[in-house]
């Protein structure tokens, strides 16, 4: 008898063929396609995170901080990948690195584009490779000087307000703070005679706009054309060549007098001073390193002294003790020493928490592959923060945080029992401190923060003792935020009444 074929046997056994090799397969593709579904979603969301990040940027950080406990966590900005780290062992890690593992110098550079927008200046990216003379000039030389800068200092606040308010008026908040501050550090860094020179003080005033609005054009540049629309725009920007050979030639003629030099007490002259012996550094470089420091003094100070007049405007039951204080012996006292006034330190103190300029500080880029100590890691390339602004409204860092307390840093004797308490005790606006990280971090902190409060004591002084101040539009928005900055918006007024 012939063998029969088994069809349906046949049929179960191919059908089960199928489903056996075809089903893993398939399951196999499905997979694939649902991995290839969440990177291309992903890689989305990052791009649109990287192009919202100018608008959204500092709410993205303060949200990530409230959800990471603690613990570091990634954002993206579009000049990088960032790793943000609050605790205080974490933010030694960065405070301890070396200069050849984390730079600030490397990510300033990725931020200003300085050998386009600053006259040409390429710095090296390692600090210290080129000393580190501004550190002495600014931290030790001004800060000494400052007691005897203050007939000059008062002079020229008074003959600003006296352009800009006159006995009363309504002005720009951020113009005038701009002016008054341009005209100070102008006079603290290039001596009485050079601040006569009008059109180089006119190129000092508008530099620091020309290099922020400069390397915001070329940050949303695609990189491809940045070398062009960068040689186009170092040739465009003329002020900035007016301020850097106005510095060349007030430094040549330092350099050929020297007995004569000897008597100038300015941040120019420390800068020669100081410039590092063994290198013999040029006139030319002499004038970019005080380019350098000029813009990180003026814009920072500008935008926070405008702070500290909002807050004033906003809080106005300060006025009252603030005044008392400018009238009685600390008064007095400052106006000899150039420092001291606690109730008004640790008003601009809370000012800088609660409208702080920079939401993330210790900036770093990594020049290698860098592990914290709690194993996270960040590769060659990418950058390195503390995410200052949400510290700064942290209850646990600051009790009642998302109240203003102007006197909340002063000790209570003076202050009133009102007060909230810092669990730390009373501290200056130039302390430095673990959660205070408003001046930096580790080996890389201010040295101009003296400076910051003399100059903003002396203007609010000045302003305690002459008006009384209101804001135009009390309802309106004074602030706005850019990237990870929060600045004030354009067209804020203060309304300067005569104290009478
Ligand atoms: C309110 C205004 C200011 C704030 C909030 C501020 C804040 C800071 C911070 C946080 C750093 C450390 C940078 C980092 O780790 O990322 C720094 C560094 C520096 N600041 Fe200021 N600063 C201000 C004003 C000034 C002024 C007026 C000057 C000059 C007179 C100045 C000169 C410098 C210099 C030269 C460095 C670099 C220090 C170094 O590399 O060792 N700053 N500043």
């Amino acid at each position: 008898m012939k063998p029969q074929l088994n069809l349906p046997a046949l049929t179960w056994l191919s059908g089960a063929w199928v489903l056996c090799t075809v089903t893993p397969w398939l399951a196999a593709f499905a997979a694939n396609v649902k991995a290839l579904v969440q990177y291309t979603v992903a890689k989305f969301k990052e791009k649109i995170d990287i192009v919202t990040f100018p608008i959204t940027g500092k709410k993205k950080i303060h949200e990530a901080y409230l959800r990471s406990s603690g613990a570091a966590f990634q954002i993206n900005s579009p000049e990088s990948r960032m790793t943000l780290v609050s605790s205080p062992d974490l933010i030694r890690d960065i405070a301890v690195a070396t200069n050849e593992q984390l730079s600030l110098h490397a990510a300033a550079k990725d931020i200003l584009k300085p050998e386009y927008t600053m006259a040409g200046f390429n710095w090296h990216s390692q600090r210290g490779i080129e000393g580190i003379g501004f550190v002495r000039t600014l931290r030790t030389l001004l800060t000494n000087h400052l007691p005897k800068m203050t007939p000059g200092v008062r002079g020229i606040i008074e003959r600003t307000f006296a352009a800009e308010v006159g006995e009363q008026g309504s002005v720009n908040a951020l113009a005038l703070s701009k002016k008054v501050v341009t005209e100070i550090s102008g006079y603290a860094f290039f001596g009485g005679d050079q601040v006569k020179n009008q059109e180089f003080m006119e190129a000092a005033y508008c530099y620091n706009e020309d290099v922020l609005y400069g390397a915001e054009i070329l940050r949303l540049t695609p990189s491809f054309l940045v070398p062009a629309v960068g040689a186009l725009m170092s040739y465009c920007l003329t002020r900035q060549r007016i301020f850097f050979y106005g510095l060349v030639d007030l430094i040549e003629g330092r350099l050929e007098s020297r007995q004569e030099s000897d008597n100038n007490n300015d941040v120019v002259q420390w800068i020669i001073d100081t410039a590092p012996k063994d290198q013999k550094w040029s006139p030319s470089r002499m004038a970019f390193e005080v380019m350098a420091i000029w813009f990180g003094s003026v814009q920072g100070l500008a935008t926070t002294l405008t702070f500290a007049l909002y807050n004033l405007c906003a809080y106005l039951e300060y006025i009252e003790p603030l005044r008392n204080e400018i009238q009685g012996p600390n008064g007095s006292k400052f106006l000899i020493e150039g420092e001291g006034l606690p109730l008004m330190d640790s008003f601009l103190k809370e000012s800088s928490r609660w409208t702080p300029v920079e939401t993330v500080t210790a900036r770093r880029c990594a020049l290698k592959d860098f592990t914290f100590s709690d194993g996270t890691f960040v590769r060659k390339g990418e950058w390195v923060c503390v995410p200052l602004g949400p510290m700064l409204k942290d209850d646990a860092l600051y009790p009642y945080a998302d109240q203003f307390d102007g006197f909340r840093f002063a000790a209570h004797r003076t202050a009133g029992d009102d007060t909230h308490k810092q669990p730390e005790g009373p501290s200056k606006f130039t302390d430095i401190s673990e959660n205070w990280q408003v001046w930096g971090t580790g080996k890389i902190t201010c040295p101009g923060r003296f400076f910051v409060s003399y100059v903003m004591k002396h203007v609010m002084f000045f302003v305690l003792e002459n008006y009384e101040p209101s804001m135009e539009n009390k309802a309106g928005n004074n602030t706005l935020s850019w990237r990870t900055l929060t600045l004030p918006s354009p067209g804020v007024n203060i309304d300067f009444q005569s104290k009478g």
